[in-house]
């Protein structure tokens, strides 16, 4: 199922943290729409090809979310193309990719690729440092961000990323209210059922990252808990 309008849950596993193949195993077959392979730092083509390889045992789709031109290969099924749309930095909204469109450029089967507008709210976590992201935004800014995506740049996804804590689901539910055909990722600070299905009442398909590394056990009960509805 390679159609992220069909999703309600994907486990995003970083390529830089080890990981065991029974938890892998678990993972894999959880019942989850998708496994994305990505981080914020500390992504090399070596980590990324050794988890791909891990991950191709089973039979669950694969994304990739490109972080860094280096670490780019062939072999998933999608490729994530963030754009930080809140970031100061021109180098995080296009900057780089125009340099790897300029790279790549008739190597690229564009329908691989989906572009997420995104929009870091979590001050503290590393992709809002890396990328120099505004997080100083209220309702309304937040809500500009996700028309800009969806009615300017006709992004397929719009990702509101609070990486590492656990965000507000009275403004995920104020941007799901704008939005008619792009599809709402969330992602951050899901470590149980109650806040995957809190999250997954609003946002199309929720992100589950850091919880995999710390309780896995309960991480595993996400899926379920928005693929039940
Ligand atoms: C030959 C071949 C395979 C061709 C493929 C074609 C292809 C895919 C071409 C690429 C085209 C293209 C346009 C690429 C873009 C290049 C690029 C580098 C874009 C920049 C992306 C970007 C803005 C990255 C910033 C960092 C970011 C937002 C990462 C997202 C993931 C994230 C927030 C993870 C969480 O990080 P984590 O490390 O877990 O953090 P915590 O410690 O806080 O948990
Ligand atoms: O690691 P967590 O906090 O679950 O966040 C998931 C994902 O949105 C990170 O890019
Ligand atoms: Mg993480």
């Amino acid at each position: 199922m390679y159609d992220v309008k069909e999703w309600r849950h994907a486990f995003k596993l970083d390529p830089n943290k080890e990981i065991s193949s029974e938890a892998l195993e678990k993972i894999c077959e959880s019942g989850t729409d998708a496994i994305i392979v990505g981080g914020s730092d500390g992504v090399t083509l070596d980590n990324v090809l050794d988890l791909l390889a891990k991950i191709r045992r089973y039979t669950v789709p694969c994304a990739l979310e490109v972080s860094n031109i280096e670490s780019i290969t062939p072999g998933f099924d999608l490729y994530f193309i963030p754009s930080v749309l809140n970031s100061r930095d021109i180098r995080w909204i296009s900057g780089l990719h125009h340099q790897a469109v300029k790279e790549y450029g008739l190597l690229i089967d564009w329908d691989e690729i989906v572009v997420e507008g995104y929009c870091i709210l979590n001050k503290d976590c590393k992709a809002a440092g890396l990328t120099k992201a505004n997080t100083e935004l209220d309702e309304e800014d937040i809500i500009s961000y996700a028309l800009m995506a969806e009615k300017m740049f006709r992004m397929p996804v719009f990702y509101l990323e609070y990486s590492g804590t656990y965000g507000d689901p009275n403004m995920v539910r104020s941007v799901k209210e704008v939005l008619e055909h792009t599809t709402l990722f969330y992602g951050g600070g899901i470590h149980t059922a109650d806040q995957a299905k809190e999250m997954g009442e609003h946002a199309d398909v929720i992100i589950v990252g850091n919880a995999v590394y710390e309780n896995l056990k309960e991480a595993l009960k996400t899926v379920r808990a928005v693929k039940n509805r």
